[in-house]
């Protein structure tokens, strides 16, 4: 059924694909999940968001622009592996400075290539994401040097971890604290305001885009503490995207509580959004194949509005669509609150906003790395709160 010098991709359910290796040789496992940007395959392998889990593209040449040293949105590539259909046999780009494949196998990141990428991502739409693990190399091999059977290999996928569950934006954030300055038509001039934004597995576009804006941002370790955040002095407090089960993240949502109690104006992207969610006392859920892509309709149910937008996600809030209501968590204690935002694809809500203090937060991904810029108008509705806070003009 395969060869030594095949990849095998196994899936908990028992589908397998027999292809070729791409980047490390080796075997690699995690939740396999789809993402649907036909560019900007530099901007996901390096968003945090992806740890621990296999991506597939499902554009299926992949690789033509190479790598170059300005796209990447952190400091390492994230996934667990990369399956593609048709990687390209040349790097064509003035900015590049070397192929995906080399800098996926320096990365130690084991992939697949030539299987039908198409079938596996239908499959896995009717199916739901699973777990999932690549073999190639030696991993294909028993202690006898004989090829392993499926069997043994499907043992292996059933004994990882699932996605719901897990908690790891301790395991990305950065260890040190850092700061961006203002730039752009801002660069050398005093900040207009201080950003305190909580790394759970930033982007690095995310400061930028408040940078551009005048903004400080100090990014800070998931580890903070209130009195230390605090210290920082901040006109407003960001918590970032980031990777694992929101629902695992209790210290982050008694900390956002700190900070929506002392009524620092508060904005949260993604992982940010689900947190703000159960700190107003939401719950969240697992989506059964997520949104993960750069094409993704999303209506403002303010403005009526569609924008085109980025996502990564595969939780959700679950809070009532349509109608203004009281947050749940003691009785009403943050006032009202309303979903601003939901995907036209299947009414998933896409966006918290605060009636009654200063806070809101969108689930998907204004920073456009990469993505279409439709939602940057976000950033300017943060530094628009912060002044409106500072100057005391804010219409509670
Ligand atoms: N990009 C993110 O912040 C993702 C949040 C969360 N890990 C999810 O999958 O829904």
């Amino acid at each position: 059924m395969f060869d030594p010098q095949d990849a095998v991709l196994v899936l908990e359910d028992g589908q397998v694909y027999v292809g070729e290796p791409y980047g490390a040789i080796g075997t690699t496992s995690g939740e396999i999940v789809f993402a649907t940007g036909m560019t900007g395959y530099q901007e996901t392998l390096t968003d945090p968001s992806y740890d621990r889990q296999i991506v597939v593209q499902t554009f299926p040449h992949i690789g033509d622009t190479g790598i170059n040293g300005e796209d990447p949105e952190s400091s390492r590539i994230w996934v667990a592996g990369y399956v593609v259909r048709d990687p390209s046999p040349n790097v064509s780009n003035w900015r590049a400075t070397g192929s995906l494949d080399d800098d996926l196998e320096s990365n130690h990141i084991v992939g697949i290539s030539h299987i039908d990428t198409r079938k596996l991502v239908r499959h896995l739409r009717s199916a739901g994401v699973m777990r999932a693990a690549i073999f190639s190399g030696d991993a294909l091999l028993d202690g006898d040097g004989k090829l392993r059977t499926i069997d043994s290999m499907l043992d292996e996928v059933k004994a990882t971890p699932q996605m719901k569950g897990m908690s790891l934006y301790d395991e990305v954030s950065t260890k040190e604290a850092y700061t961006i300055e203002p730039c752009g038509e801002f660069e050398g001039k005093e900040p207009l305001f201080t950003v305190a934004a909580v790394d759970l597995g930033i982007k690095s576009m995310t400061p930028h885009r408040m940078a551009e804006r005048g903004c400080r941002v100090h990014v800070v370790p998931s580890t903070i503490t209130f009195d230390e955040l605090q210290s920082l002095n901040p006109d407003g407090v960001f918590f970032s995207n980031g990777p694992g089960d929101p629902e695992q993240a209790d210290s982050e949502v008694n900390l956002l509580r700190q900070v929506l109690d002392a009524g620092y104006p508060f904005f949260g992207i993604c992982f940010g959004n689900q947190l703000l969610g159960r700190a107003l006392g939401f719950g969240t859920y697992k989506l059964k194949f997520g949104h993960r892509g750069i094409n993704q309709p999303v209506k403002d149910m303010t403005t009526g509005k569609i924008e085109i937008t980025a996502h990564n996600h595969g939780f959700a809030v679950d809070a009532p669509i349509g109608e203004t209501v009281d947050a749940p968590f003691e009785n009403g204690k943050y006032g009202k609150v309303f979903v601003s935002h939901i995907d036209l694809n299947d009414n998933v809500v896409e966006g918290l906003q605060c009636v009654d203090i200063p806070a809101f937060s969108v689930q998907y991904h204004p920073e456009a790395a990469a993505g279409p810029h439709d939602a940057a108008y976000l950033f300017d509705r943060f530094v628009d709160l912060m002044r409106s806070v500072k100057e005391g003009t804010r219409n509670a």
